[in-house]
């Protein structure tokens, strides 16, 4: 299969500053990419290397199988929406939508037929004569998209489409832009640095950091098996427990926290000796009863709410302290003081050297 995208060995630099160092990723066609990772990491320089606005110091860079080397942005039939999606403000919705159209020479009687395509794929029929000042930032920002998907390109590339829009509307159109590129079926690279959009939008994600792809994968297997403190970090809130291995190998691996506590692990893996342990906070469970078989007796020291979940902050027996997040429901409550017990599933626990 030819991939829709492809870097192999691309370096960009800056001056001084390395922008990307030798990156290599291949995209299929038709996938959904997010590239996630903090600010300055690279991933809008990679957008733009696709997109024909840098050229690479090293490495190559193809489309469809064909090297983009010496190819004009507006050769390369690449859909763009860039963060701040610039609509032009004395056109109407219509002919902002019709832009791209216009420009690559499609027949004129052609234009008007995929313009009202565009409008019903981002639910805007009735919109057309507007301008962009009587929309609101959502309706704005689905304008954005039909122009960037109106020539029907087989790339989109997206940097933060959702950045500019509150938290309500982000999630709802995170879910329309999903439907959207899955209508079109083009291939799509989407930028962010919101972990939860990641998730959501990307069938793969690529964390990176430093000009670096530090992981790639679904978004499951890049949340709870990360193959880097950094990427564990990243992917979201999660709790470290320092100690050692104290049982390792076969199926009764054991780990010691500092302070003592002992608890199963699935597996070691090479590791031995001084070692930390990843747990995401939805891994520990909480009960209030006395405590079962392996189970860690403590004290609740905070619970924060945070709409859909609780964050409960537990000081544990062992001295550790240890953050579980729970559904926050309203038959169901933690008061500050109160005497739990909590147990961590072997298989939560990812294992990093120390
Ligand atoms: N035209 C430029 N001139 C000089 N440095 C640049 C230029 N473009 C990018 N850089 C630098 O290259 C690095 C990568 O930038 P890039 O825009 O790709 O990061 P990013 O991950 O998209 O960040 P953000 O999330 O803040 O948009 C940064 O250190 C940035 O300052």
């Amino acid at each position: 299969m030819i991939s829709a995208v492809e870097f192999q060995g691309v370096s960009k630099r800056f001056g001084e500053i390395v922008a990307l160092g030798n990156i290599s990723f291949s995209v299929n066609p038709g996938e959904t990419i997010a590239l996630l990772g903090p600010s300055g990491c690279g991933k809008t320089t990679i957008l733009r290397l696709i997109a024909g606005f840098e050229r690479p110091d090293k490495g190559s860079i193809m489309i469809n199988g064909k090297s983009m080397a010496g190819l004009k942005p507006y050769e390369r039939n690449v859909g763009l929406l860039f963060q701040h999606y610039a609509l032009f403000p004395h056109m109407t919705v219509e002919q902002n939508i019709g832009y791209g159209l216009r420009h690559r020479n499609h027949a004129p009687g052609e234009i008007p037929g995929r313009v009202a395509e565009m409008l019903e794929l981002v639910r805007l029929v009735g919109f057309g004569q507007r301008r962009p000042h009587q929309l609101s930032g959502g309706q704005q920002q689905r304008v954005a998209l039909a122009r960037a998907l109106a020539t029907h390109p087989s790339l989109v590339l997206l940097d933060e489409p959702l950045s500019a829009l509150d938290a309500k509307l982000r999630h709802e159109l995170r879910t329309e832009l999903k439907d959207v590129l899955a209508a079109v079926g083009s291939t799509a690279i989407v930028v962010t640095h919101d972990q939860e959009e990641a998730m959501s939008l990307g069938e793969r994600i690529f964390v990176m950091n430093g000009g670096a792809i530090m992981q790639s994968g679904r978004p499951d297997d890049v949340y709870w098996r990360p193959d880097s403190r950094f990427v564990a970090d990243f992917m979201g809130r999660t709790n470290w427990i320092h100690g050692s291995i104290s049982a390792a190998g076969g199926t009764a691996c054991k780990f010691r926290s500092e302070s003592g506590w002992e608890f199963p692990v699935a597996s070691t893996g090479s590791l031995l000796g001084a070692a930390e342990v990843c747990v995401r906070p939805e891994s520990v469970s909480i009960s209030s009863g006395a405590p079962a078989a392996g189970a860690m007796p403590g004290r609740v020291a905070e619970v924060v709410t945070l709409g859909a979940f609780r964050h409960v902050v537990l000081d544990l027996a062992s001295g550790d302290r240890i953050i579980s997040a729970c559904p926050n429901r309203p038959d169901i409550a933690f008061a500050r003081g109160q005497e739990i017990s909590i147990s961590i599933p072997a298989e939560a626990c990812v294992l990093f050297a120390r």
